[in-house]
């Protein structure tokens, strides 16, 4: 099989064959005519206009040819179609490409080929005009020339064709392209959210979308047939002139302004307008170009925010006046509270200073038991300073250790029931100085809830003069001062003790009623003092000689009782006794430098303890023995 050359530039040469569309097409007379000239001219049987296909060489014109097309790889223009110069095969039985060609060796019996490639305007060759001949020749370099102008002719034609091609693909795109912007136009235009509309310069509209014919309730055709003015608010028509008249006379690009238009119902709808205009080439005025956006609910939201706005001042406003009320009243209360705190903090300072200042000694703690307050007086009294006490546990700076248990205890109790026998009462307790001496305290305790913690306060009084003073009122209101025995009512409280004891013993007692004999005498002789001096020698006598459990009382005056108890002999003790204390009487007494005597009449009264004496009785009866003492004769006993 013979082979054919590839051009380099197949796919591009075969694409332009195709759009040339030229391929199967009729005879026509612009290249028959030129085939026809090149049969005349060269004088050769067969001229072809062959264009190449892929797979075949198709004839468009033909001379002195039946067939219309022969497979390409027998196609000499297949070969021609790869030079530059024109292929010219003067004798084809000694070209070795060509001479086993069935076109050579049958039918046609081609002996002479010469052709010139047909090019397109950018150089791909489409194919040749080719003189064919059965006999072998020789073509001359006029002939040759001819054959290459008649192939230029038919190459002009072919790029004419190309550029209507071009041009007309060119077109086609343009308005393809045109279509699409069209199309695009459309669909926004008729599918756009907004309204669009497009107005004639003399307000009449020119094309409206179904937006806008929605936001106002017209149909399009009943919209075309209306101006802007028709549908425009009464009062809004002025800004709207007054803006387009600016756009008109190119001051403005556009303008936007919000505007009502009157709907078909005649209800007002508010709308945001924006609008340019569109200028032909010679920049004259086509048509105004409106956006119209439908800004009804945006407007009612803003009339009922307004509305809200308002109804919100108005509250405001009452609100603000009561505020102003409760304000005037607030201030007028917090006037009054900063007076009341004003005075309370003159209240507190007056009182940190009386408690500053108080004889007694201040001491708070808290429901811990540890200290927060603590006066000078404190300091005075239990000799720890402020510094030193504040923070530290009370029972172990003023409370003495016995009785630390007892005060944790109560603290305790009371914070568990709220009740305390001590609180808000004066009692009387020992409290411990720093030293560790012991002292003598009235304490007064509240229990006070502070912000739910409960505090003590305490005002503690050294009361260890008052103790003083008591005993030694005490101890006089039962004592004789001149001798320091007991006295009459020491005897009288000390007789219904001993009568209880003898009782409780059954050991009688008895109760010796002592009377001085002439004692007025030294009184009188030696004087007052010197009387006292034998009155407080008596006693001190009396004292030394009867048992601890036994007690000398001065009655008054030159008398003494002495009760004696535990009588185990019962009258005979006592009598015993009652002579044993005579002798020491009568014992001389030094006063100073002289001696005196003295003697004493003793009636006894025994009492046996089942018996039941009166104090008064058993005085009555001493008294009554020491009576019959002084009657027999003085300095004697007698027992009643
Ligand atoms: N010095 C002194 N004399 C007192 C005191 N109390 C009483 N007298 C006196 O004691 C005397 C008691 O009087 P009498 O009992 O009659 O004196 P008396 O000489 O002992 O007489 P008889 O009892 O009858 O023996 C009176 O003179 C009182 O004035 C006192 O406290 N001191």
């Amino acid at each position: 099989m013979t082979t054919y050359p590839m051009p380099s530039n197949e796919t591009e040469r075969l694409n332009l064959l195709y759009i040339l569309n030229l391929l199967d097409t009729q005879e026509e007379p612009v290249f028959d005519h030129i085939t026809r000239m090149v049969a005349k001219i060269l004088d050769v049987p067969i001229v072809l206009v062959s264009l190449v296909d892929a797979d075949r060489q198709w004839f468009k014109s033909r001379v002195g040819l039946a067939a219309t097309e022969t497979p390409r790889e027998l196609a000499f223009c297949a070969h021609t179609i790869i030079d530059t110069t024109p292929l010219i095969v003067t004798d084809t039985t000694l070209d070795a490409r060509f001479k086993d060609n069935p076109l050579v060796t049958g039918d046609p019996h081609i002996r002479f080929y010469a052709g010139v490639p047909l090019r397109s305007s950018g150089g791909l060759a489409i194919g040749t005009l080719c003189a064919i001949d059965s006999k072998p020749r020789l073509l001359s370099e006029d002939e040759t020339n001819i054959l290459i102008d008649m192939a230029a002719l038919l190459s002009r034609e072919v790029q004419l064709r190309e550029s209507v091609i071009l041009i007309r693909n060119q077109m086609s795109h343009s308005e393809q392209a045109i279509e699409a912007v069209e199309a695009r136009f459309r669909t926004v235009f008729e599918r756009a959210g907004v309204g669009i509309a497009l107005v004639a310069a003399d307000g009449g509209w020119i094309r409206v979308n179904d937006a806008l014919c929605q936001t106002l309730g017209y149909s399009q055709e009943e919209l075309i047939k209306l101006t802007f003015v028709d549908i425009t608010h009464p009062q809004d028509l002025d800004s709207d002139f007054y803006l387009l008249q600016q756009l008109i006379g190119n001051e403005i690009d556009r303008y936007q302004l919000e505007k009502r238009y009157i709907n078909k119902s005649g209800n007002i709808v508010w709308v945001n307008l924006i609008v340019t205009k569109q200028m032909s080439k010679q920049g004259e005025l086509e048509y105004f170009v409106l956006i119209i956006k439908d800004i009804q609910a945006r407007k009612e939201a803003e009339a009922s925010l307004a509305d809200l706005r308002k109804d919100l001042e108005e509250r405001v406003e009452t609100r603000t006046q009561d505020l102003r009320l409760a304000n005037t009243m607030l201030s007028s209360s917090m006037e009054q509270q900063l007076r009341s705190e004003q005075e309370l903090r003159k209240r507190e300072a007056e009182l940190q200073m009386v408690i500053e200042n108080a004889n007694d000694a201040y001491v708070c703690i808290n429901h811990i038991g540890l200290i927060t307050d603590w006066n000078r007086q404190a300091e005075q009294t239990f000799g720890w300073s402020r510094q030193e006490a504040i923070g530290r546990r009370l029972e172990d700076m003023i409370i003495p250790a016995a009785m630390r248990k007892a005060h944790r205890e109560g603290m305790k109790r009371y914070l568990n029931t709220g009740e305390h026998p001590v609180l808000n009462q004066r009692i009387e307790l020992t409290a411990v100085r720093r030293n560790g001496e012991m002292l003598p305290v009235e304490v007064r305790v509240c229990a006070l809830s502070i912000d739910g913690k409960t505090i003590f306060s305490a005002f503690l009084h050294d009361i260890t003069d008052r103790k003083r003073a008591e005993a030694i009122r005490d101890h006089e209101a039962l004592h004789d001062a001149l001798t320091g025995l007991p006295n009459r009512r020491a005897l009288f409280n000390l007789l219904p003790q001993a009568e209880a004891r003898a009782k409780r013993s059954q050991v009688a007692m008895a109760l010796l009623f002592i009377d001085l004999d002439g004692f007025k005498a030294i009184n009188d002789s030696q004087g007052h003092e010197a009387g006292d001096m034998v009155l407080r020698e008596v006693a001190s006598r009396l004292h030394k000689c009867i048992r601890q459990t036994d007690t000398a009382v001065r009655l008054g005056g030159d008398e003494f009782t002495v009760v004696l108890e535990n009588l185990v002999n019962d009258a005979t003790d006592a009598n015993k006794v009652a002579k044993k204390i005579l002798a020491v009487i009568q014992r001389p007494i030094r006063l100073g430098t002289m001696t005196v005597n003295i003697s004493a009449s003793i009636g006894i009264a025994v009492h046996y303890p089942n018996e039941v004496n009166t104090a008064d009785q058993l005085v009555n009866r001493a008294d009554a023995a020491m009576y019959e003492a002084k009657r027999a004769g003085k300095g004697r006993v007698f027992l009643q």
